[in-house]
């Protein structure tokens, strides 16, 4: 049976009741659905999308990722988006928060190392990482603003979330020469300070596929059904997930699953396909048995997940 676009947009219009949903990224298309740019991304995509762990690897193998996060008032979200990149299987964690969350990230993530803000503004500071994540709980302030023209001016790709987005919407000049293969995650509201207000999730869906094209990067546009939209234009849609996920934080943990993923060295478009599959089939495991979830509960999960994900036929 056909599926069509609107199916997984939670307003209506004219345009997406007609647009053909394709199941699957590796399959051989019908013929009608060929000419479709939106596919539903399938737990048989996943799985062929993972890479098992090596014999003989080491920490060195999975790569190392940096977190850019958090002020004092948000060290939570700094904390959990380490904690993501941590059960997302990076070989090392770095975070770099205010010095006054040094005790609450010893204590709650001891696996994770510490680098100063200031150390990052060094020429070869950032070297080291794989994978550099910005953003989560980081504030607008002119602090948060050079650490991400660092990034610029040394020509990373980083993934860009909550704050570094809410950044870049008043940064045109950044944004618009942002190394190839960034991803950026908005949720709603970042998204359209980012792009403009727009009158519907269709309206909204043609400016992440127009812009994802124009700027050579990923749009992890996040909602129910999280669409992922990437250099090329096509529109994979995010199966996994449910309500009881709708809690403050939630978006974090992905954030630094995703860099995890980067730093294992799967391709942009691939790391975020994998990083909202498995944030939201973690999700939907926990929800089996309880009301709602917590970012916490949801990142614990996430090594389970990816187990099951290996380890299961089909
Ligand atoms: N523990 C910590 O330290 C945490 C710190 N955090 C950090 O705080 C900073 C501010 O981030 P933020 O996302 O809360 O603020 P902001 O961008 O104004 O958006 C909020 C409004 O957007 C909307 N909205 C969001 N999603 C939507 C959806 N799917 N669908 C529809 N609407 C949606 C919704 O608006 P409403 O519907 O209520 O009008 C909501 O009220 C940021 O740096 C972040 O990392 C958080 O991560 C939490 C944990
Ligand atoms: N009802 C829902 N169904 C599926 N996923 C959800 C739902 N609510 C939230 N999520 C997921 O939780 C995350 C929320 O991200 P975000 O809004 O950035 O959170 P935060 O800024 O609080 O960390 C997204 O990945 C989103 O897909």
């Amino acid at each position: 049976m056909a599926v069509f676009l609107s199916t997984f947009l939670p307003d209506t219009d004219a345009e997406s009741k007609v647009q053909l949903v394709a199941t699957g990224l590796g399959k051989q298309p019908s013929k009608e659905e060929n000419a479709t740019r939106y596919r539903l991304v399938t737990e048989a995509d996943v799985k062929n999308i993972i890479k098992p762990r090596k014999e003989f690897s080491h920490k060195g193998t999975y790569g190392h990722a940096l977190i850019i996060a958090g002020t004092t008032q948000t060290m939570g979200a700094a904390l959990l988006a380490a904690k993501g990149a941590l059960v997302g299987g990076a070989g090392l964690t770095t975070l770099t928060i205010p010095e006054s969350g040094l005790v609450a990230l010893n204590t709650a993530l001891p696996e994770v190392m510490y680098t100063k803000r200031k150390a990052l503004l060094k020429e070869k500071a950032l070297d080291k990482y794989t994978a550099i994540a910005v953003g989560p709980g980081i504030g607008k302030g002119a602090k948060a603003e050079q650490i991400l023209e660092q990034l610029f001016s040394l020509k990373r790709e980083f993934v860009a979330d909550a704050d570094a987005l809410n950044i870049l919407a008043g940064r045109p000049d950044l944004l618009n020469k942002i190394e190839k293969h960034a991803i950026l995650t908005p949720h709603v509201k970042e998204f359209d300070r980012l792009f403009g207000a727009h009158e519907n999730w269709w309206n909204r869906l043609q400016t992440a596929i127009r812009k994802a094209v124009e700027l050579g990067v990923v749009i992890v546009l996040k909602n129910q059904y999280t669409f992922i939209v990437s250099q090329r234009g096509e529109v994979f849609i995010n199966p996994t997930g449910n309500p009881a996920m709708a809690q403050g934080g939630m978006g974090d943990v992905l954030t630094g699953l995703i860099t995890a993923y980067i730093a294992q060295g799967y391709s942009s478009t691939d790391a975020a396909i994998l990083g909202c599959y498995i944030h939201g089939m973690a999700g939907d495991e926990l929800a089996k048995d309880r009301f709602n979830i917590t970012a916490s509960q949801l990142a614990e999960q996430i090594p389970r997940s990816r187990y099951q994900l290996q380890s299961s036929d089909s």
